[in-house]
Order: C-alpha cells, then structure tokens, then sequence
C-alpha cells in the first residue's frame, strides 16, 4: 500500500517536494492532501499536483486519520509550532530543515514525538560511506556560498561532519564570525577538534563568493570531494575517480537546485514506517539534538541571537 503523505504549507520547497514524490514509484508514494493557511492557495496547489484534498487550515490535517507522514514545508520559524501540532496529534512528522530555531525548541519537537510514539525525522542527506573510504580520516572541509547563512544552511556543512564523523560529539569547537548591523552572520568560520587527532573546518558566508564543495582528507591521501552544491550533490570524486549519481527529470520546474533528491528523504521515510520504526538511520534524533546544540554554540560564541531564544 501506498504510504500517504500530507503537505503542510504551499510555498516553494513544498512544491519541488511533491515533484521530487512523483519521481517515486506511484504505488510506494501518494500524496493525499495539501494543507495550508489559504483555502484558495491550497486548491491551487492541489489542482497544479493532482492532489485530490487541499484543506485551508494545518489543523484539518493534522486530524485527517488517513494520513501516514507530513511533510512540514513551512518557514523554519514556523517548524516548532506546527510540529507540535502534528506530533501531539499522533501524526509523524518528515520536518524540513532546519528542524527548529534552536536547541530547546529541537528538544522539545524530539521528547514530543517519542512521548506519542510516533516517527520523527529532518530533512537531510547521506554520505556515511564515503568516509569509510579515506583511511584514516583526519580533516575536513566544508563551505558554503552567500546568502544561505540567514536560512540557517550552514547546518548542511554541520550535518555533513556528523555523518562524516559518524555522530561523534566534537571535543571543541571553536567560531569567529563577523555579523551585519542587523546582527545576522555575515561570514562564520568553524573549527571542530574529534577524536583521534581528527578535525573538521567549516566556512559560511554571505559576503563572500565561496564554492560550495566538502573534502574529506585521511592519512591514506588523495582528497574525497563531495562536489557543490555539496547540501544536494550529484557528483563525488574519490580517489580521483569522479563519480556521477543523476536525478530523475522533474515533472514540473523545480524551485531550488536539485531539489528531485528529496525522492531520497521520502524513500528513507517509507523503508522506516513500513518497519514500524519512530527514526530515520540516515539521519538519527540524537545527531538532529547534537547539530542543534553545535549550532546553539557557534552562535553563543560568534553573538547571532533569534527572537526564538527568548521565547
Ligand atoms: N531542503 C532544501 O533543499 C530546502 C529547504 N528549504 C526550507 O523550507 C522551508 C520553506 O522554505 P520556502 O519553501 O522557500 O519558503 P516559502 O515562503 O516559499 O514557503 C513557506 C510557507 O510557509 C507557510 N507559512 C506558515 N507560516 C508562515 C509565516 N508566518 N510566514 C510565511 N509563511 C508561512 C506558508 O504556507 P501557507 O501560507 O500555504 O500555509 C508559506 O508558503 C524553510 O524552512 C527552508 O529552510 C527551503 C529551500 C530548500
Ligand atoms: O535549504 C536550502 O537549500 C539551499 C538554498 O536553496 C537555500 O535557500 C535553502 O534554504
């Protein structure tokens, strides 16, 4: 049986979502209702989807029993409030990234949905084994090009050194950043010290034109690069071999870069509730806490405060 997904929100990301599903296996994936704050947006949204229900509240979803996964599209601001909604309403939840504002409100959103025993899992890629292939591994390098800092993106470089790293807690870590009058981060750069002599450096900016590629170096040599745009990648080279992993054609433009890869999250969801299981392997609760309070220290430390943080 098709694993029956409801949207929440009718922006752009919720879009490119629906077409990157119908890349999938019509009799795996089937999207059943959009939800959004506009009657009128979710019917267009819906008649431009062919999704046979678009309800003009997030409510009305979250109380449609026949719903197996929602997908939070919404604004990031908006990721704990809604995700409450849905957790306490007993639905799981595939929550867009970046999974709440910070650290407390991420904490909230995992103690919520093990309490209603119910799936939980952010947005995220997968390249566990590609480390396993550099030897020893000892340095890392991830950056990411301008105005994605605000969006809080640099968790893409962050979740990569996760993976890389397989979730192991940094020893240290240690930012300098400069901030826009307007207190958002304008350039951040980050080192991570880990076990075994290993370290990671990350580089964030919206100033400056950086490319947008991850590297992974071990003892053994020649650099893995997780070629740009590394938060969506098609292409890896290791050991000098560059290797090509293409997406299937969209069905309608696509809003943002690669976008058909969220087929993969998708996947990832139905492998999991299909096996009864409330996480995602690829992407644990525990590294989504732990990415949270990396970034909640990068922040303490470089002075980027939200609204959210006092609420
Ligand atoms: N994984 C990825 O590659 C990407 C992820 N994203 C993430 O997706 C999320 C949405 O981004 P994007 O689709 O570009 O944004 P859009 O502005 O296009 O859509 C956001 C939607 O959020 C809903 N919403 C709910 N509350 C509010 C509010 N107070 N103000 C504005 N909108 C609200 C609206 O839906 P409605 O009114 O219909 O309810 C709106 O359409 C962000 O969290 C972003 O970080 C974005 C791009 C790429
Ligand atoms: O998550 C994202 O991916 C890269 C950019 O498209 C950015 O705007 C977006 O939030």
């Amino acid at each position: 049986m098709a694993t029956r997904w409801g949207l929440c929100g009718a922006g752009k990301i919720s879009h490119d979502f629906s077409v990157a599903i119908k890349t999938l296996p019509p009799g795996d994936h089937r999207i059943a209702v959009i939800a959004s704050r506009s009657i009128d947006r979710a019917k267009d949204f819906a008649q431009k989807h062919c999704i046979p229900k678009a309800y003009g509240s997030y409510e009305e979803l979250a109380n449609n029993p026949k719903i197996d996964i929602v997908y939070l599209g919404m604004l990031h601001t908006e990721h704990w409030r809604v995700g409450m909604l849905f957790l306490k309403a007993g639905k799981n939840v595939l929550c867009e990234k970046p999974f709440a504002m910070n650290s407390r409100k991420v904490k909230d959103l995992v103690a919520t949905a093990k309490k209603n025993h119910v799936f939980l899992m952010v947005v995220s890629f997968a390249l566990r084994t590609l480390a396993n292939s550099s030897g020893n591994l000892r340095v890392s390098f991830y950056n990411l090009p301008q105005h994605w800092v605000e969006e809080l993106c640099w968790m893409y470089c962050l979740q990569f050194v996760l993976m890389v790293f397989n979730g192991e807690r940094p020893e240290s870590i240690q930012a300098t950043g400069v901030l826009l009058d307007s207190g958002v981060d304008e350039s951040v750069v980050v080192t991570m010290k880990f076990s075994r002599k290993r370290m990671a450096l990350c580089a964030f900016s919206i100033a400056a034109r950086l490319p947008n590629d991850a590297v992974i170096a071990g003892t053994k040599g020649p650099l893995k690069y997780v070629l740009g745009p590394m938060h969506c990648p098609t292409k890896l080279v290791v050991n000098d071999k560059e290797t090509e992993y293409p997406l299937p054609e969209p069905c309608l433009p696509l809003n943002f870069t690669n976008s058909a890869g969220l087929r993969y999250e998708a996947g990832e969801v139905r492998q999991r509730l299909l096996k009864g299981l409330k996480e995602s392997k690829q992407m644990p609760l525990a590294d989504s806490v732990l990415l949270s309070e990396i970034m909640a220290e990068i922040r303490k430390q470089v002075g980027v405060v939200f609204n959210q943080d006092s609420q």
